[in-house]
């Protein structure tokens, strides 16, 4: 039996902030990767997708701006970028890295085998502290034929270095919706079947639309309310979906972007009691799963993303440290990086109506309302909804679809979750102009006045 201080299990963002935090404090520390340190988000997941979708948003804002040109597009050169982004799915360097720092590094599966206790290979570890960061797997819809045609997850449509002529993508999600618009921006026709009534469906309706309006100018095809029923190969070696209203849809190529679950298979979290009911992660609010287990990132099934599986990992890390702080997830970011971004934070109106918090709104069509479009591009565009909570005043909720919105959507995420009221947001708000940020001022002055009605 080998024994350490503390030991993670999964070195995606979540396990690597965990790790990178435990080594300082000077512990003994051990991390388990079946795969390749980074996980998901460096190789197959955030790195690829923005990499490559920086490529087509640059080339289409020139073609926005007065007095510029379509760049031409070196797709060989872009891969190359992208490769070398994901380090060409070799890992070596972090493993050192890690080993350096003094790390033990163990590449292969664990599993908790008790209270305490970690199976990796063949190893058997003894570890007062377990940081459990197995991240989430894609989840394949229930369809009939699907796991026969060769459909692409994220993983290989973002390494690909080939491009289909054409292709479905199932799911009109954060994944769906900038894996559809990278492929339509590189030539490729595109058609999302979308079981929802709006894309990314999570966010308000109003946004949802402003999204579909922007890949259909890429040339997307959206079926919406789509139900898939079954998937076959053709002779010529197509795909062929056909949906429930029986029409039947053909390309080159299948991704499929439904959703992802939790991998909490083959943990062994139930053997030290941290799975609940329903199967997924018991979680506090210090990340505790269980005595002297914390879990952190996607494995939790809190927010998919990678910046809440490294702020979990701050979490669990106090926690162990003995400083902890609970976890507040009221303001977290959530981005679809399309173009233009899609940015929000907070409540959506589904969700305030679902909690009974009653929200005024204030929605400011940019173009209308500030400078800053005309002077980035020549053909303006943009919105932004604020959501305040009528009773106390606050900033709860907030979206844009507009350019750059990812970066100035954490001025909403600041105020929310420092729950400041809205006048006191407008007193010291003094704006650069000519920015995007610009536009909360007319629409926290909209949102004061239906708040004093
Ligand atoms: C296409 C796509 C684009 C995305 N883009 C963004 C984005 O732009 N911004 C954003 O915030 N989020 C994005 N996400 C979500 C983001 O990738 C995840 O939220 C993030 O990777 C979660 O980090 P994690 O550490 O929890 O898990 P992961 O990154 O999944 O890492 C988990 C690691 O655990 C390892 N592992 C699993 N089981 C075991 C075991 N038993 N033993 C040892 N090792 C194990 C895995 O091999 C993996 O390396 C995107 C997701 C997708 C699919
Ligand atoms: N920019 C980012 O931060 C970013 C980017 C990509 C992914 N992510 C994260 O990754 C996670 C997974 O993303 P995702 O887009 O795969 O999942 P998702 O659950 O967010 O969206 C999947 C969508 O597919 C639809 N769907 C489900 N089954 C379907 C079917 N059979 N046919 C047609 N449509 C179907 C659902 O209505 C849903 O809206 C998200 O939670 C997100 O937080 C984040």
């Amino acid at each position: 039996m080998e024994r350490f201080d503390a030991c993670v299990i999964g070195m995606g963002p979540g396990g690597e902030v965990a790790a990178g935090r435990l080594i300082d404090a000077g512990m003994r520390v051990v991390v388990c990767e079946r795969d390749l340190i980074g996980g998901e988000c460096g190789y197959w997941a955030c790195i690829p997708s923005k990499t490559l979708l920086r490529v087509v948003e640059a080339r289409a804002a020139a073609a926005r701006v007065a007095g510029l040109d379509r760049p031409a597009l070196d797709l060989g050169d872009a891969f190359s970028y992208r490769d070398w982004m994901i380090r060409g799915l070799d890992d070596s360097a972090q493993v050192a890295h890690y080993r350096e720092r003094g790390a033990e590094v163990i590449k292969g599966e664990a599993s908790l085998t008790g209270p305490g206790r970690v199976r990796a290979g063949d190893r058997e570890l003894a570890c007062r502290y377990v940081v459990v960061a197995t991240g989430s797997d894609p989840v394949l819809p229930p369809i009939a034929g699907i796991r026969d045609v060769g459909a692409w997850t994220n993983k290989e449509a973002t390494t690909t270095s080939e491009l289909p002529d054409s292709l479905i993508v199932l799911g009109g999600g954060p994944v769906g919706v900038e894996l559809a618009q990278l492929f339509a921006r590189l030539e490729v026709e595109v058609t999302i079947v979308h079981s929802g009534e709006w894309l990314v469906s999570r966010e308000d309706r109003a946004a949802g639309e402003l999204v579909e309006h922007a890949l259909a100018d890429d040339g997307v095809r959206i079926v919406k309310r789509g139900r898939a029923r079954s998937v076959r190969k053709t002779a010529d070696g197509r795909i062929a979906l056909r949906l429930a209203d029986d029409r039947e849809l053909r390309a080159r190529q299948l991704l499929v972007a439904t959703g992802r679950a939790p991998r909490v298979r083959g943990v062994g979290l139930e053997r030290v009691g941290a799975l609940g009911d329903q199967g997924a992660v018991s979680l506090d609010a210090h990340c505790r799963a269980a005595e002297d287990v914390w879990a952190v990132g996607d494995v939790t099934g809190v927010a998919l993303f990678t910046h809440v599986a490294k702020y979990q990992a701050r979490v669990a890390v106090a926690d162990i440290l003995g400083h902890g702080f609970q976890a507040d997830y009221r303001a977290v970011p959530r981005v679809v990086f399309c173009d233009p971004e899609l940015a929000a934070v907070g409540v959506s109106e589904r969700v305030a109506a679902e909690r009974g918090i009653d929200v005024v709104s204030a929605t400011v069509e940019l173009p209308t309302a500030i400078a800053r479009p005309y002077t980035f591009e020549r053909q303006p565009r943009g919105a932004m909804r604020l959501l305040a909570d009528r009773a106390s005043g606050e900033l709860v909720g907030a979206w844009a679809l507009a350019p750059l919105a990812g970066e100035w959507i954490h001025l909403a995420a600041l105020a929310i979750g420092a729950r400041l009221p809205v006048p006191r947001l407008l007193a010291a708000l003094l704006p650069q102009f000519p920015t995007y940020v610009e536009a909360y001022v007319p629409a926290l002055e909209e949102l004061a006045a239906a708040i004093a009605r």
